[in-house]
């Protein structure tokens, strides 16, 4: 029989600059790994609160008092030495200047290109989760017309939007694929990353970035579609559950807020929304009644950002550049 091993809880930071910029450090000698590059952090000490313990953890090795950190991913890992589980934050707020206290070296990096190695084996989800964007917007041509939406789709990408699914239910195939190679090439200059709801072919076909998965397709497939990003729409703890199986790169969680399309619908609540991911290894978009204004209380429920339908293009409101890219 094998013994279950006893598991460590750690507390980990992002370290988070406005420009997206994260701090990593050296794993100093001594200790298993060293040498390795991780987020700062550590072993959160019996009776302690995680925030106590990074509060600490920071204090103790970089000399900085936190002052605001989001709780973000919970990620389960078995090494030879121990089986941890990681509790990440993105701490966006603190004072003091970062400095290597106990001897180890510091780097700022830059979402995407991290230019040093090697880095504790447990945290390669963690590094391409930090390039997914806070903002997911959602096509809207259906009740906004297709030139109309194209040029607010232009003012959002002006505006810092660097992620968007193609969701247009009501097109045929054959507009569906003209739109999708429109929103490709209205994307590319900016950098900005496309997916297409469901259609793994016509994402290949259009060179978009990638696929989002109805939850019904998320529970049917057998593997993880072969192309780059993808994610899935989940309204309960098995549809979470089946996405982190397959190893998808994130999910919308809802219907958080009721929307216009469903007033009197049911709605998670903010409360049930942070239940259902307080321990989620995967980034989660809210989903659901959601506008910029929201980001800070998804933030606070443990998301990594926000979806939004209508409220993306609702000139009023706005994307916030420096949100959006964050
Ligand atoms: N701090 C930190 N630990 C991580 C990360 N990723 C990851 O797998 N870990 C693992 O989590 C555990 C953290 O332990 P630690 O040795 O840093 O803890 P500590 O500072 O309390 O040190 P101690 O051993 O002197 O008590 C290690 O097994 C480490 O490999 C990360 O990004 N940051």
């Amino acid at each position: 029989m094998t013994q279950r091993r006893k598991v460590v809880d750690v507390v980990a930071a992002v370290i988070v600059q406005p420009d997206g910029r994260f701090l990593l450090a050296r794993r100093p000698d001594g200790k298993p790994y060293a040498g390795y590059w991780e987020f700062p952090g550590g072993k959160v000490e019996a009776g302690e609160s995680l925030l106590h313990a990074l509060a600490r953890e920071l204090h103790e090795e970089l000399g900085i008092e936190v002052k605001h950190a989001y709780p973000w991913l919970v990620r389960h890992f078995d090494y030879e030495h121990a089986s941890v589980k990681l509790h990440f934050f993105r701490v966006v707020a603190w004072t003091g200047e970062p400095h290597g206290k106990e001897g180890q070296l510091l780097a700022w990096q830059t979402p995407g290109s991290v230019d040093v190695i090697p880095l504790l084996p447990a945290n390669g989800p963690i590094l391409n989760a930090l390039e997914l964007p806070a903002i997911l917007a959602i096509s809207n041509i259906a009740e906004m017309g297709e030139e109309p939406f194209m040029a607010s789709f232009a003012s959002a990408l002006e505006k810092g939007l660097r992620l968007i699914q193609l969701r247009e239910k009501s097109l045929s195939p054959l507009e569906l694929e003209r739109v999708a190679q429109r929103f490709v090439a209205l994307a590319r200059p900016y950098g900005a990353k496309v997916l297409i709801n469901a259609d793994v072919r016509l994402a290949e076909a259009t060179g978009a970035d990638g696929v989002h998965l109805p939850s019904s397709a998320l529970m049917s497939l057998e593997a993880r579609p072969q192309i780059g990003l993808v994610g899935a729409s989940c309204h309960s703890s098995d549809e979470l559950a089946r996405a982190v199986e397959l190893g998808l790169d994130y999910v919308l969680l809802g219907t958080v807020l009721p929307t216009r399309s469903h007033p009197g619908g049911p709605a998670l609540g903010w409360d049930a929304f942070a239940a259902l991911i307080g321990d989620y290894p995967l980034p989660v978009y809210a989903l659901g009644g959601m506008s910029p204004t929201h980001l800070e209380t998804a933030w606070s429920a443990g998301a990594h950002g926000i979806a939004m339908l209508r409220g993306a293009w609702s000139g009023r409101s706005g994307l916030n550049p420096t949100k959006a890219t964050g």
